[in-house]
């Protein structure tokens, strides 16, 4: 009789047995092995790592450049391996040379044209735009093809963004200091049909708030005018003052034009060096960066 074995994963070092069923992100952090994740679901590939020995399952390479294939780069998040494997963390070279290779960004999507009647008409009794955004991001938290992307993201937060975001593209009033969606989705593989699947679920919320059809209209009118800065089959870079940021971890840039925290919203004046979470694609002020660790 053959005995068979549970799979072993080697990485810094240590060895751990994957469970049935279990992914190689879950069994290193099962170790308290630390790796850098966020979304585990294949989509921000903040978890990237390298297999050096082993077999990879082919889902667990989806999404990645060819670049990054051939060398053998995969999302532990998907992979439940098939034998045992030796893993290596992502080497700067290789990011480097995927930087080098990357086709150039085009600049992000300006601002639509405004719509102040539609904004007047959803605050004539009461303010509808909050109600609607609220149960919008109800039902995304709940929704399991969405709510993997707002795994570290705080509902509150999300929805003050998004208010703020309308206000400034309905109204035209420079009160967003936010990211536009090409770099606040830079990291995020977002599908047409996902897209549709939000906009499903923004109908329901708009219908459920009592909008006529001419509302409605107006209002998908804005979303999809960003649609091309937010599907895409492959991560982008985040693009800030003409420069591509790709890499992973927090680092130092000086950046030649002015810059807002994403932290306490200050402005940070040109030639700053400010300190960038790179896969959140989030600049802070040196204030803010020098007291909690950013997340
Ligand atoms: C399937 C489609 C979408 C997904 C999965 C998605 C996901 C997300 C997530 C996870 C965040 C939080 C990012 C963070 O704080 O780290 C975010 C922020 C945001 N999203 Fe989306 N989004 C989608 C579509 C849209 C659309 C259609 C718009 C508007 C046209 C939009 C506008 C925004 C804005 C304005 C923010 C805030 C940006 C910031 O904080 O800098 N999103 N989105």
């Amino acid at each position: 009789m053959t005995e068979t074995h549970a799979p072993v994963v080697t990485y810094m070092g240590r060895s751990v047995a994957v469970r049935t069923n279990e992914t190689v992100l879950n069994a290193l952090l099962r170790a308290g092995i630390e790796v850098p994740f966020s979304c585990k679901a294949g989509s921000c590939q903040t978890c990237l790592l390298k297999c050096l020995e082993g077999e990879l399952p082919e889902r667990t390479q989806r999404g990645l450049s060819e670049t990054l294939r051939a060398k053998s780069y995969f999302m532990p998040c998907r992979c439940k391996p098939a034998g045992d494997m030796q893993l290596a963390p992502v080497n700067a070279d290789d990011l480097l040379a995927e930087k080098a290779s990357a086709a150039p960004t085009e600049s992000e999507i300006p601002y639509p044209e405004t719509d102040p009647a539609l904004w007047m008409e959803l605050q004539q009794d009461g303010d509808k735009v909050r109600k609607i955004l609220e149960a919008f991001y109800d039902m995304v938290y709940a929704d399991e093809q969405l709510a993997p992307f707002f795994e570290n993201v705080q509902k509150e937060h999300v929805t003050d963004k998004q208010y703020v975001f309308m206000k400034r593209c309905l109204l035209g009033e420079k009160v967003y200091f936010g990211n536009r969606p090409r770099n606040a989705h830079h990291w995020m593989i977002i599908s047409d049909e996902l897209m549709d699947h939000r906009q499903a679920l923004m109908l329901k919320s708009l219908r459920a708030n009592g909008l006529t059809q001419d509302q409605i209209d107006r209002w998908v009118r804005f979303e999809e005018h960003f649609r091309g800065d937010i599907v895409k089959q492959e991560t982008w870079p985040k693009r800030m003052g003409g420069q591509d940021i790709v890499f992973e971890g927090v680092g130092q840039e000086v950046f030649p034009i002015a810059l807002i925290c994403d932290y306490c919203h200050a402005e940070i004046p040109a030639g700053t060096t400010v300190v960038v979470h790179h896969r959140r694609g989030l600049v802070s002020c040196p204030a803010c960066a020098s007291g909690a660790p950013l997340t």
